[in-house]
């Protein structure tokens, strides 16, 4: 129960931050529209009888009330429309940035990499639309609830047991509240395949997969799983459907039933003298409005607890990202510059949510100053032991040691601001290519000598240089005069901005360079070899991951990770006088190249 007073008071405060005066005058303006149907039969029972009587005055006044219920209508319906648009857009807008903010700002790694974490947050990014609804969904409830009271209490005037209209109004809603929750459910239930669908439509339709749908002639195939996909959601839905439909026949022929009972008793109450004809007009009118107020209420209701859901799953990531911050109850600092360098302490380490350890006892001195590389088999765990670097997420057992200080003791964001990396899934930034650079140091996007001065280094010049407008140009092609670059060219950027600060004390180059051929990437990791070792002051620790030897030789230290467990270490004279698995795969990948 708490949690969904949480929920609620979070989402609707969403809506007033956001717009506070529209969110008043919204749910002002709903309730008032929510009391125009009441009103108008109403004066219109005052009319008819006024007419009947021939009574002016009473005429004029009545007429009076229904002209100003109807500008009400009229002029309430169109600022109500105009603050509902409005109150949406600006909460979407928010909710956009908290997720963001959210999502995007967690430290670790594990909610965009374990499948209980992703599936609530594709959910939460799928239907973050619901999280801008509260406000709409609160007034049109209040409204039809308002509107409910009203009509019960002037068909109970004319007679009580007119009540009973209230009442079949009440079991209707809860038929149609059922009706509704068939078709969430069968929503629910099929939301696999239904993403399925769109996953296949995207494969289907956009430029990521052309080549291949096209080479391996597959457009049929993904035409046919579409179909299979299609036709379970579309069967489920609709058996959903229909059984929604049942339901609401049965409601329409109580609702009937109740509204010829009220009809029927009104003209008998006329016909012995107890009502008059202007009680008839309110009663047919305020029958119908029962109608809507019920369809008001079920639809509000089923938005309101719709978005209390999403709600909850908010509140659910916001606790998440909470409990995802690495307790330092006493924080120690980064140091200025590494004297010593990094150790693993025989670090362990599996996936949360998983018992197969991918890292086992792995220990090793990182000297500082040093180019260290990580070599070994795919799945032998180096990247795994560069997330524990990077501080995403920290190890089970052992410790990694900064200049003899624990990591763990360490704010992540504080490490985070002296890391530097560039990975084989880097990110591909549409900005101006001084932003698509400049993102590793945000203050450094106007300084074109850093900026030169990292694309040196990544060797990335030429890329800029063919750009029309220099590092001012526009990336990516869905933008105007936005350029697009080769795969190659992309990640020649993502190592420049691997490069842009100053005083890291690590820097990581996980593979990034997969997609340059062999000569261009030694000829590369020699320059940042050179950099890191003139830039020994600081002590940085650089650390490589390549499957190519040619260009890990060169390294300093070299680690060979096989099964999560270093099988060797030390230099490439050392490791080929041992005569083991790196002289083997050395071997064998320079016969290949000769
Ligand atoms: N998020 C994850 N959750 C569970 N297991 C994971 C996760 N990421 C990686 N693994 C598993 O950990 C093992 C090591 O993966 P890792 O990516 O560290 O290997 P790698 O040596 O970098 O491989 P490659 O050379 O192919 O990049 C693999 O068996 C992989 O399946």
């Amino acid at each position: 129960m708490r949690d969904t007073y949480r929920a609620f008071v979070t989402t609707i405060g969403f809506g007033f931050r956001a717009a506070p005066w529209h969110a008043a005058f919204q749910i002002v303006t709903e309730v008032a529209l929510g009391l125009v149907g009441p009103f108008m039969a109403y004066s219109s029972k005052l009319l008819v009888d006024a007419a009947i009587a021939k009574d002016l005055d009473q005429a004029l006044v009545a007429g009076t009330v229904l002209s100003a219920t109807i500008a009400v209508l009229l002029v309430g319906m169109y600022y109500n429309a105009h603050c509902i648009f409005t109150v949406i857009e600006r909460t979407q807008a928010l909710a956009d940035r908290k997720l963001m903010n959210l999502i995007g700002g967690i430290d670790g790694l594990a909610h965009h990499e374990r499948p209980e974490y992703l599936d609530q947050i594709y959910r939460l990014r799928e239907e973050r639309e619901s999280l801008a609804e509260m406000t709409n969904a609160s007034a049109g409830f209040v409204a039809a609830i308002v509107a409910f009271v009203t009509t019960s209490i002037l068909l109970a005037q004319v007679h009580p047991a007119l009540l009973s209209l209230a009442l079949v109004a009440g079991v209707s809603m809860f038929i149609s509240s059922k009706a509704n929750d068939i078709r969430v459910e069968a929503q629910e239930d099929t939301s696999e395949p239904e993403r399925l669908r769109r996953h296949l439509y995207d494969v289907g339709t956009t430029a990521g997969a052309g080549k291949e749908l096209r080479v391996f002639g597959l457009t049929d195939e993904i035409v046919r799983r579409h179909h299979v996909a299609a036709d379970e959601v579309l069967s489920a839905r609709n058996e959903a459907d229909w059984r929604a439909a049942r339901l609401k026949g049965i409601d329409a022929l109580v609702n009937a039933g109740a509204f010829i009972g009220a009809i029927a008793l009104v003209l008998t109450l006329a016909l012995n003298g107890r009502a008059g004809v202007g009680d008839v007009v309110l009663v047919v009118q305020l029958a119908v409005e029962m109608g809507m107020v019920v369809a008001g209420t079920v639809g509000y209701g089923g938005d309101f607890l719709w978005t209390l859901k999403q709600a909850r799953r908010f509140l659910w990531l916001e606790q998440y990202a909470r409990s995802a911050v690495k307790p330092t109850p006493d924080p120690l600092p980064v140091p200025e510059r590494l004297r010593h360098g990094i150790d693993l302490d025989d670090v362990t380490f599996h996936y949360p949510g998983t018992d197969r350890p991918i890292l086992a006892n792995v220990s090793a001195h990182l000297p500082a100053g040093s180019v260290v590389a990580l070599v070994g088999e795919n799945g032998a765990g180096k990247t795994t032991l560069v997330k524990l670097l990077c501080d995403f997420y920290q190890p089970d057992g052992g410790q990694i040691l900064v200049d003899g200080d624990d990591l763990a003791r360490v704010p992540t964001r504080r490490w985070h601001q002296r890391v530097s990396t560039a990975f084989q899934d880097f990110a591909q930034f549409e900005f101006l290519a001084r932003e698509t650079v400049g993102v590793a140091d945000t203050a450094k996007v106007g300084d074109d000598a850093v900026l030169n001065g990292a694309l040196t280094r990544a060797d990335a010049t030429t890329v800029v240089e063919a750009l029309p407008q220099g590092l001012d140009t526009q990336l990516g092609t869905t933008w105007s005069e936005g350029v697009d670059l080769s795969g190659g060219q992309w990640q020649k950027l993502a190592l420049s901005r691997g490069l842009v600060r100053e005083d890291p004390l690590l820097v990581v180059f996980d593979e990034p360079t997969a997609a340059l051929d062999p000569q261009t990437e030694h000829a590369l990791f020699e320059r940042f070899a050179e950099a890191a070792r003139s830039g020994r002051q600081n002590g940085t620790v650089t650390l490589l991951v390549s499957h190519r030897f040619s260009t890990v030789r060169m390294a300093d230290l070299i680690i060979v990770l096989e099964d999560g467990r270093i099988r060797e270490i030390g230099d490439h004279d050392q490791l080929m006088t041992r005569g083991d698995l790196y002289a083997e795969l050395y071997e064998l990948q320079s016969r290949a190249y000769r």
